[in-house]
C-alpha cells in the first residue's frame, strides 16, 4: 500500500507567493513583509498588498477606498434571501448563503480574467461587513445603520454591527485582528477554495466552500468556542479545575495548538497586546487574568500554546460582537487571502485530485 498522509500533514501541495508560514523562525510574511509590521497599517492597504503583490501607491489606495465605500450597502436580494432564514440560523450559515447569492447575481460571475476576479474580490470585501452586521442585528430586532462614509473600513465595520461609533482603541484592536486573520497559506479553508478553483469553477463558489470549511471548531470556529470556554470557566480561579476535567475527558481545548506552528502561533503576541490594551481601557482585567491562567495551565499540563483564536475571541466579545458572529468576522478578513489564492491557483492551474488507498471489502457479487 502506498504511504498515507492522513490529513495531508506534512505534504507540500503546491507553491504560493501569497504568504510564508515558517514554523522554524516562528514567522509569518505576507508577500515578504512581517505581519507584525503590517499590523500597524490599515486593513485596506494590506488587502491590496495580498491581492497585487506590492503595497499600493497613495492614489491606488484612495481609488480602492472609494470603491469600498461605494459598495457597503446590503444588497436587497441578499436581504430578501436572508429574511427567509430562521432567526436561529447560525451567522456563519447566513454569511455562506449571502456569498452564494452575491455569486448568483454578480454579472461577472463567469468571467475568470484576473481583472474580473479582482473586481469580484473587491465587491465581496466591501459587502461582507453589512452581511455580518445584518446577521447580528436582525436577531435583536434591529435594522442596519446607514454606512458611515467618514469612517475607514474597520471603524465602519464595527459601527455596522454594533450601531455605535467605535473609539480609537476599539478600532485599532479590530483592525489588528483583521490584518492578522487575512491570510495563512494552505490552511483548510484556503485549500478548500483552491480545490474548487482547480475545477475551473468560479470565485464565489470557492469562497462559499471556504466559508463552510472555516466554520468548523478545529479551524475558524475556534474563536467563537474560546469565548464560550471563558464563560464556562467564569474567572481565573476556575481555570485549573476546568482544564483538569476537560483534559481527563479527552476534550480539545479550543484556541490552543496548531498544525504548522510548533513553538506558538507567530500572530498571538501582537493580538494579545491588542487585547491587553482593549481590556485595560474597558476595566476588564478579569478577562486578562483568566486568559493568563488558562494559558499557563495549558502550558504546564500539555506544553501546548495558544493560536490566534485565543486572544481574538475575548477581544471580539469586548468589542460588542455576539459570540456566534466572531467567525463571520474572520470570514470578512480571510476573504482577502482566499481570493488571492483563487487568482494564484487559476494562473497556474492543475486539478487537485489526490489518490486514496482502498480498504473496503474485497470483490464480491450480488446474490443471484
Ligand atoms: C485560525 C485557526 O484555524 S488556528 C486552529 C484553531 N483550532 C483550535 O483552536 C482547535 C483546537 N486545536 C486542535 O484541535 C489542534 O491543535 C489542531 C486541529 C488545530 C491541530 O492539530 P493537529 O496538528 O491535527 O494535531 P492533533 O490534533 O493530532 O494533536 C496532537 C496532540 O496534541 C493534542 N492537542 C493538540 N491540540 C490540542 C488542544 N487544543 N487541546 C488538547 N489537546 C490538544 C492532541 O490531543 C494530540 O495528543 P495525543 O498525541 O496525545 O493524541
Ligand atoms: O494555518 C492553519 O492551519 C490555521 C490557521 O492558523 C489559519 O488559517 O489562520
Amino acid at each position: 500500500m502506498s504511504e498515507i498522509h492522513k490529513g495531508l500533514a506534512g505534504v507540500v501541495a503546491d507553491t504560493t507567493a501569497v504568504s510564508k508560514v515558517d514554523p522554524e523562525s516562528n514567522s509569518l510574511l505576507y508577500r515578504g513583509y512581517p505581519v507584525q509590521e503590517l499590523a500597524t497599517r490599515g486593513f485596506e492597504e494590506v488587502a491590496r498588498l495580498l491581492w497585487d503583490g506590492e503595497l499600493p501607491t497613495a492614489e491606488e489606495l484612495e481609488g480602492f477606498r472609494e470603491r469600498e465605500r461605494a459598495g457597503r450597502a446590503l444588497d436587497d436580494r441578499v436581504r430578501r434571501v436572508v429574511d427567509e432564514l430562521p432567526l436561529s440560523a447560525h451567522p456563519m450559515d447566513v454569511v455562506r448563503t449571502a456569498v452564494s447569492v452575491l455569486g448568483a447575481v454578480d454579472e461577472q460571475a463567469a468571467d475568470h480574467s484576473r481583472a474580473a476576479e479582482l473586481a469580484k474580490a473587491e465587491r465581496l470585501f466591501a459587502a461582507l461587513p453589512a452581511v455580518v452586521g445584518y446577521a447580528q442585528r436582525r436577531r435583536h430586532g434591529q435594522d442596519l445603520p446607514a454606512p458611515r462614509d467618514d469612517l475607514g473600513y474597520a471603524a465602519n465595520f464595527l459601527w455596522t454591527v454594533t450601531g455605535e461609533e467605535p473609539d480609537e482603541v476599539a478600532t485599532r484592536t479590530f483592525e489588528t485582528s483583521l490584518v492578522l486573520y487575512a491570510e495563512h497559506s494552505f490552511n483548510a479553508s484556503t485549500f478548500a477554495a483552491r480545490v474548487v478553483t482547480s475545477t475551473l469553477s468560479d470565485l464565489h463558489s470557492a469562497v462559499t466552500a471556504a466559508v463552510g470549511a472555516l466554520k468548523g471548531p478545529l479551524h475558524g470556529g475556534a474563536n467563537e468556542a474560546v469565548w464560550t470556554v471563558f464563560q464556562e470557566i467564569g474567572s481565573a480561579q476556575g481555570a485549573a479545575a476546568w482544564l483538569a476535567e476537560n483534559l481527563a475527558a479527552h476534550r480539545k481545548v479550543m484556541g490552543f495548538g496548531h498544525r504548522v506552528y510548533r513553538h506558538g502561533d507567530s500572530r498571538v503576541p501582537t493580538m494579545h497586546a491588542a487585547l491587553r490594551e482593549l481590556a485595560t481601557a474597558r476595566g476588564r482585567t478579569d478577562v486578562l487574568d483568566l486568559y493568563d491562567a488558562l494559558e499557563s495551565e495549558m502550558l504546564r499540563a500539555k506544553d501546548i500554546r495558544p493560536n490566534l483564536d485565543y486572544p481574538a475571541g475575548p477581544a471580539y466579545h469586548l468589542l460588542g460582537l455576539d459570540t456566534d458572529v466572531f467567525t463571520p468576522v474572520f470570514v470578512a478578513s480571510r476573504v482577502v487571502g482566499w481570493s488571492a489564492h483563487v487568482m494564484e491557483q487559476r494562473a497556474a492551474n492543475s486539478l487537485i485530485r489526490p489518490l486514496s488507498a482502498y480498504d473496503g471489502p474485497g470483490l464480491r457479487h450480488l446474490p443471484a
